[in-house]
């Protein structure tokens, strides 16, 4: 079968749109996309500095790579930098943040890494340890992880923080909320960007399929850690990719169906709800104090607490 672009030998099918393209031709058409995305959402402007999110697993590695080959292919003039939480998960961040060093060396960019110790006081595993039943420990770890993020990020001097969401992560998340009746956040929508804190939150990736990015890396042969986290089987979004996983066997296109309708869903919902900003730490938040501050409330007497050194 001839590739849809150039009539070459068609080794890959591209899921984005369905054709089946030869390996420089989906390469191409891949970041082609996620340049578009850039452009069409102006996520960035030039002479900014952007910090990526960076945990050495596929999504962010493929976004390093893809924006570092985008800014010098077309002279974007971004000063990229990578930030890394490392949350304290043994046996899977620490492998997954050598990936990172690794990363640093290929594309000689600078690195900023905050742990959960440092700014916590308390790892991920100590948080677990500290409880007296296994518990789900994903939206915690998500939210602490974010302000992590946002520290790090204010710590490189970045304008804006670049993340590897992709289009199957804002499909759960469009699920999860649905099933959860959770009409707010259906409302604010999963969009490219996320602003309400001194830094906002970009995603270049949003209109990415999980597929793709797996068959970049894979074939752009990029380093990264596939092992899946510690905590993942305790998390409720299970369910939704479980879901998604059936109808993906039986149907094409979903993720991306669902993000539209999720589109559709938000803009007919929205009730102005932009995010304002916390008043204990400055961080994003929708009411007047952030989940951050709302976690480290509640797990204060597990020995977590807001100490902003690291
Ligand atoms: N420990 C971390 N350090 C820095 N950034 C992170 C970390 N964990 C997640 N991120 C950022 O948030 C994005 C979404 O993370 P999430 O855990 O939801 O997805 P993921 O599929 O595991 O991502 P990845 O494949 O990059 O690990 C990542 O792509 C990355 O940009």
């Amino acid at each position: 079968m001839g590739c849809a672009i150039c009539g070459g030998m068609a080794a890959i099918k591209y899921t984005a749109d369905g054709r089946l393209l030869c390996k420089p031709c989906f390469f191409q058409s891949f970041e082609d996309a996620v340049l578009h995305t850039i452009e069409a959402d102006s996520l960035f402007t030039p002479g900014q500095r952007v910090a990526i999110g960076v945990s050495g697993g596929k999504d962010s590695s493929v976004l390093t790579h893809v924006l570092f080959v985008l800014n010098e292919r077309h002279s974007l003039g971004l000063d990229l930098h990578m930030v890394a939480i490392d949350e304290g998960i043994r046996g899977y961040r620490d492998d997954s943040l050598a990936c990172v060093y690794r990363m640093q060396e290929r594309y000689s960019l600078p690195l900023v890494v905050k742990s959960f110790k440092g700014l916590f006081g308390a790892s991920l595993d100590d948080i677990d340890d500290r409880r007296a039943a296994p518990t789900p420990l994903c939206s915690e770890c998500g939210v602490l992880r974010r302000y992590a993020l946002l520290t790090g990020s204010r710590e490189a001097g970045a304008d804006v923080m670049a993340l590897g969401h992709n289009a199957d992560d804002a499909a759960e998340s469009i699920v999860l909320n649905l099933m959860r009746a959770d009409i707010a956040r259906l409302g604010r929508g999963a969009n490219t960007v996320t602003d309400g804190a001194d830094i906002p939150r970009v995603k270049p990736m949003h209109r990415c399929t999980q597929r793709d990015i797996v068959m970049y890396a894979h074939l752009m042969r990029l380093d990264y850690f596939a092992t899946e986290c510690t905590y993942a089987p305790r998390g409720l979004r299970n369910v939704p990719r479980a879901i998604l996983g059936a109808a993906g066997g039986v149907l094409s296109g979903v993720p991306l169906n669902i993000q539209r309708v999720g589109d559709v869903l938000s803009r007919a919902l929205h009730e102005d709800s932009k995010p304002g900003v916390c008043e204990r730490c400055g961080g994003m938040s929708s009411g007047r104090v952030c989940q951050t501050c709302l976690v480290v409330e509640a797990e204060g007497h597990r020995g977590v607490r807001l100490s902003g050194n690291d």
